[in-house]
């Protein structure tokens, strides 16, 4: 039976705790798919080389108002989709041979294989050929992610329905499509779909999509999709089934009965983490209610010497969140003696949908239950010179503030490059400025969109002081 220093499942963020400072220890990485994980090779990447090529195909769509006149005379889905893995798919092989065969990884042992907690630190692994091995090591590293849930809706398990890991590489575009699930997922591919062409139907379970964002933002979001897409709003789906050709979900809504067809069905309903497959309870690793691997600060599992990461162990199912993560291990892997904490504290979140929202802190619903005291201001694309330009006329800043410190407590904003005009906030709240001193201690570029937040920021009902200026 081998034992290694240190086994780590997965090969998303936890193939980046790896380096020359690992080599005097004989070390396993264990994968059961595509080396490169999630964000690579069916998340965060792919999805936003779709995005951005959805946002040249929709250009013609919003053109002729400014005077250019564009047609959009071809969507060539199989280029666009061969570009995109084109790009990808080598980084990913890339990646694997770099660990199986370059002279830095001689004390890395690459298992191809499917991991499975069989007893205390101890793991089998099982190859795609069957064949099993059981591996033991002082410490162990679980960075095997999540996977996407599928609800348990009568006849869908019959269908051939697609979830993210699958829609990405189909062959031919459907002329509808039905988006079931409202979250980050359903709205950015209901962009990509809706941009190349294909009719969408969102099916939503809530009175909104993006329920999760403050509610000022999701609303506003909600009346732009409608507006776009098929959207159906408070709808329990009784039943999928095949019209031969196709999918019909059977709905129940406010008004009664009704049944949407399409010939693509994408599940976008929520992740789940991978702790049951990996059986993390035969370790003793114990889990939240959700499925999580419970983690210290430190990011230090129930047992001593098993460490967790990113998906697995996070419900902020993002890269960043498994990067920093990962880092945090990688350290505290390094140096015992000195371990440093993991920060969750303001982590920001972007939708790269058609508008963009951008996400930090509270929002105003969650202020209010928390009981703290806060103000609110809301600054208009429109009224900055940049937004005005663009005759932008439906996104805005939304940021919440203690009224005495001026400390910033959450920001949210839809509208045009959200995810890179937040950044200023993030920075902000992270380093403890406060709203004063951000909108006035520093040049703000005109006319650039970043002036969105410096008005914001002075719009914020703050309590004089005397002192101001
Ligand atoms: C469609 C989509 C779009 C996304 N877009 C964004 C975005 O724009 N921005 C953002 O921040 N986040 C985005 N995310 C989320 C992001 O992809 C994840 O948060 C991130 O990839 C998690 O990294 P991880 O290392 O924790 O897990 P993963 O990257 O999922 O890595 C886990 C690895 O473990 C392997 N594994 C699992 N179980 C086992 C086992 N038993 N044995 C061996 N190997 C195993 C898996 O095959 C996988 O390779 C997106 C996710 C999806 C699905
Ligand atoms: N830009 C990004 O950072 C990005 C992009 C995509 C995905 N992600 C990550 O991946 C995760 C998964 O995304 P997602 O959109 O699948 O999940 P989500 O949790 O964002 O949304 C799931 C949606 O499915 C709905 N739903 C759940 N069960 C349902 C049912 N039985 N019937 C109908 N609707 C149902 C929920 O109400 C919700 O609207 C996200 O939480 C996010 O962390 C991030």
């Amino acid at each position: 039976m081998p034992h290694y220093d240190l086994v780590i499942i997965g090969t998303g963020s936890g193939n980046s705790i790896l380096d020359q400072r690992f080599a005097d220890k004989k070390v396993a990485i264990v994968e059961k798919g595509v080396f490169g994980g999630t964000c690579l090779n069916v998340g965060c990447i792919p999805t936003k080389m779709f995005v951005h090529t959805a946002d040249v195909a929709a250009t013609p769509s919003v053109s002729s108002r400014l005077g250019v006149d564009e047609e959009l005379t071809g969507v060539r889905w199989r280029d666009i989709r061969d570009r995109v893995f084109g790009r990808i798919d080598p980084i990913a092989s890339g990646g694997r041979d770099y660990r199986r065969r370059h002279p830095n990884n001689a004390n890395v042992t690459v298992y191809e294989a499917t991991a499975r907690f069989t007893g205390f630190k101890e793991l089998t692994v099982i190859s795609a050929d069957d064949s099993t091995e059981v591996v033991t090591a002082d410490q162990f590293v679980l960075a095997a992610g999540g996977r996407a849930v599928v609800p348990d809706i009568e006849g869908l398990a019959d269908l051939p329905y697609y979830t993210s890991d699958t829609v990405m590489r189909i062959d031919r575009l459907p002329e509808r499509m039905i988006i079931l699930g409202s979250g980050f997922v359903g709205a950015e591919f209901a962009h990509v779909f809706g941009s190349l062409g294909v009719d969408v139907t969102i099916v939503a379970r809530s009175g909104a999509l993006l329920r999760v964002e403050d509610d000022d933002v999701s609303r506003r979001f909600t009346e732009l999709a409608s507006d776009r897409f098929d959207v159906r709003l408070n709808r329990t789906t009784v039943k999928a089934r095949s019209t031969g050709d196709g999918v019909a979900l059977d709905l129940e809504g406010p008004e009664g009965a009704e049944t949407v067809e399409a010939g693509l069905l994408l599940v976008a309903t929520g992740r789940t983490p991978n702790s049951d497959l990996l059986d993390v309870a035969k370790t003793g690793v114990t889990t939240s209610a959700k499925g999580h691997v419970e983690v210290d600060e430190y990011q230090r599992t129930a047992v001593e010497g098993i460490y967790a990461l990113g998906d697995l162990s996070s419900w902020q199912e993002l890269k960043h969140v498994a990067n920093h993560d990962a880092r945090v291990v990688q350290h505290n892997l390094l140096h015992p003696d000195s371990p440093v904490k993991a920060n969750h504290e303001f982590v920001p979140h972007a939708v790269f949908s058609s508008p963009q929202i951008a996400s930090v802190g509270l929002t105003e619903r969650e202020a209010a239950a928390r009981g703290i005291r806060y103000v609110t201001a809301t600054q208009d694309y429109a009224g900055i010179a940049y937004g005005w330009a663009m005759e932008d006329t439906t996104g805005f800043a939304k940021l919440l503030a203690d009224p005495d410190t001026g400390l910033l407590l959450g920001a949210h904003i839809i509208g045009p490059q959200a995810s890179t005009v937040i950044q200023p906030v993030i920075q902000a709240m992270s380093f403890g400025l406060d709203a004063r001193s951000m909108a006035r201690g520093q040049y703000w570029i005109h006319p650039a969109m970043p002036e969105l937040i410096e008005n914001a920021l002075l719009n914020l009902p703050l309590t004089e002081r005397e002192d101001q200026t």
